[in-house]
């Protein structure tokens, strides 16, 4: 509209006049709350100085900026921010372990992980599933009492995936890892989570594995196209955000009839024993054990389920793909022979793969926390965002909504924390374990301030030792049932993938697998 047509239509309708003055103030408003938000974060900004500050060089290239942020700021106990390349949002604000105490104690209301994941997704217009506390708590509870139960039906399920996804073949066969991976892993994660029907069910699973995809993709397209004021709308008309949201209807009509199934038999006299030892029961019981059981709707347990999927899934397939690109690596060729060995004692040993006989894996273990030490997934950890403003101790302000997180990969490199980090030494953190007073530290799934793999405090991944367990049983499978190369000339790992904080193991790379031989 040209701006003689606003004021004559102001002039005709005197109501036109006022709803342009309302939106005037209130993105003046929002001007305003954010300029000041941002005078408030007093710390030094970080940027280029090379001479490309571009937005797509914190796309690509983040990493080099990291190196000099922990060196120049957090190694010496300050905190800086660096631009967002998400440009609406808040500048990164990264801190130095000396807040990681009173981090992981603050108060969800005041420091939030579910806040940061809302803001980094847009989650209030895109329909992404949030985590709600249930979710979590069932997780901190049901899935770590019965772990030790759900083995048998692990170690059964992951052979028989295994085995279709990557058919015994005396030649060698040449395929991509990663979707392969991502459906292993979706359906280990399905049989736990949701239930044994729907790990059997593919277009569930095409839900899940997607889910992540698809909600990051429809944030971004959102942000690009359609003005913060406008995007309530996109849930009804903009195709990626349709899809979403579809997805999430379509996971709670798959549920409908399994959730009605499972609440009649709760009101039935069957035994609780003959109950399935499930996410969806989990979360069943919860709801039915606080009154609530009407309230756990289909479409509540999709957003469960949904946050489940996203929790698990890729970040578990992209570790386990990062360590076995490790273990194929030419120069692993000694090491890889001995855990094999390992593998093969403490399984005459157990006969089978309880938790105990997983727990018993050392060298295993120790490998992969070397491999993710030097092959880290993600830079940062212990994300939050503020919920109202915030002060430390010390006196560091963050305003509302300022996004904070710690940078996981800087004491990974640091030779104050781990002696000549360049070097990949396999045993490094099982002679740690030895050479310490309590076994259980140095574990992959151990937590620490340099160990953040998993976050920290409250909030610190409930789910760990699973994971870690759910990844050695893939990877013992594996080791004693294929051969698995590169496909290509070099026999070395390839380099990272890197977008903004993330980095991944390359996605592009291909392998080789054929039947094991004996050598
Ligand atoms: C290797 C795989 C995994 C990695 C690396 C990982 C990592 C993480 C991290 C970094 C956090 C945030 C912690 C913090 O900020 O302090 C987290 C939280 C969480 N993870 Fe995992 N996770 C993995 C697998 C899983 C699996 C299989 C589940 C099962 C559903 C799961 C469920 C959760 C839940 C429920 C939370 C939120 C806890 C809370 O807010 O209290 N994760 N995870």
């Amino acid at each position: 509209m040209a701006l003689l047509d606003l004021v004559t239509a102001i002039q005709a309708h005197p109501g036109v006049a006022i709803i342009f003055a309302s939106i005037s103030l209130t993105l003046a408003w929002a001007l305003r709350t954010r300029q000041k938000a941002s005078r408030q974060l007093n710390l030094p900004f970080l940027a280029f100085e090379d001479g490309d500050d571009s937005r797509q060089r914190y796309v690509t290239d983040s990493g080099t900026l990291f190196k000099i942020g922990y060196e120049r700021y957090l190694k010496h106990g300050k905190a800086f921010k660096m631009r967002n390349y998400i440009e609406e949002l808040p500048p990164q604000v990264y801190l130095p372990l000396k807040y990681l105490d009173e981090v992981k104690s603050a108060p969800q209301a005041k420091l939030s992980f579910p806040y940061f994941s809302a803001l980094l997704f847009s989650q209030d217009h895109t329909g992404m599933a949030k985590q709600t506390d249930e979710a979590a708590h069932v997780i901190r509870t049901d899935l770590i009492r019965n772990q030790p139960f759900l083995y048998p039906g692990l170690e059964a399920e992951r052979a028989a995936v295994i085995d279709e996804k990557l058919p015994r073949t005396k030649e060698w066969q040449s395929v991509n890892p990663y979707p392969i991976f991502a459906y292993i892993i979706a359906r280990l994660a399905a049989k736990t989570f949701a239930s044994a029907e729907l790990s059997r069910n593919d277009e569930w699973l095409g839900i899940m594995i997607g889910v992540t995809q698809t909600s990051m993709a429809a944030a971004h397209a959102l942000r690009a196209s359609w003005p913060w004021w406008t995007r309530w709308l996109a849930r009804y008309v903009f195709p990626p955000v349709k899809k979403v949201v579809a997805d999430r209807a379509r996971a709670a009509e798959i549920l409908r009839p399994i959730l009605e199934e499972r609440v009649a038999a709760l009101h039935s006299d069957s035994e609780k024993s003959e109950r399935p030892n499930d996410g969806i029961q989990w979360l069943v019981e919860y709801y039915h054990a606080r009154g609530k059981g009407a309230r756990l709707t289909p479409e509540l347990l999709a957003q469960n389920q949904l946050f489940y999927a996203m929790a698990a899934i890729h970040s578990s397939t992209a570790i386990l793909l990062s360590v076995l690109y490790d273990l194929i690596d030419e120069r692993q060729a000694n090491v890889k022979a001995e855990l094999v060995d390992e593998i093969e004692q403490v399984h005459k040993e157990f006969g089978s793969w309880t938790r105990q006989a997983v727990s018993k894996l050392v060298k295993l273990d120790s490998f992969m926390k070397e491999s993710q030490r030097v092959h880290y997934v993600g830079h940062a950890r212990v994300t939050r965002a503020a919920q109202v403003p915030y002060t430390f101790k010390d006196g560091l302000h963050l305003p509302k909504g300022t996004m904070i997180q710690f940078l996981h990969s800087g004491p990974q490199q640091d030779p104050d924390f781990f002696p000549e980090p360049e070097t990949f030494d396999p045993w490094r953190f099982l002679k740690k374990r030895q050479q310490g007073d309590d076994v259980n530290k140095f574990q992959f799934a151990s937590l620490s301030e340099v160990e953040t793999t998993f976050g920290a405090g409250f909030h610190a991944c409930p789910a760990r030792n699973y994971a870690s367990d759910v990844m050695k049983l893939v990877l013992v499978y594996l080791l004693t049932k294929y051969d698995i190369k590169y496909d290509g000339d070099s026999q070395t790992r390839p380099p990272e993938m890197a977008h903004d904080s993330a980095t991944m193991p390359s996605l592009a790379t291909s392998i080789l697998y054929r039947e094991k031989r004996a050598d």
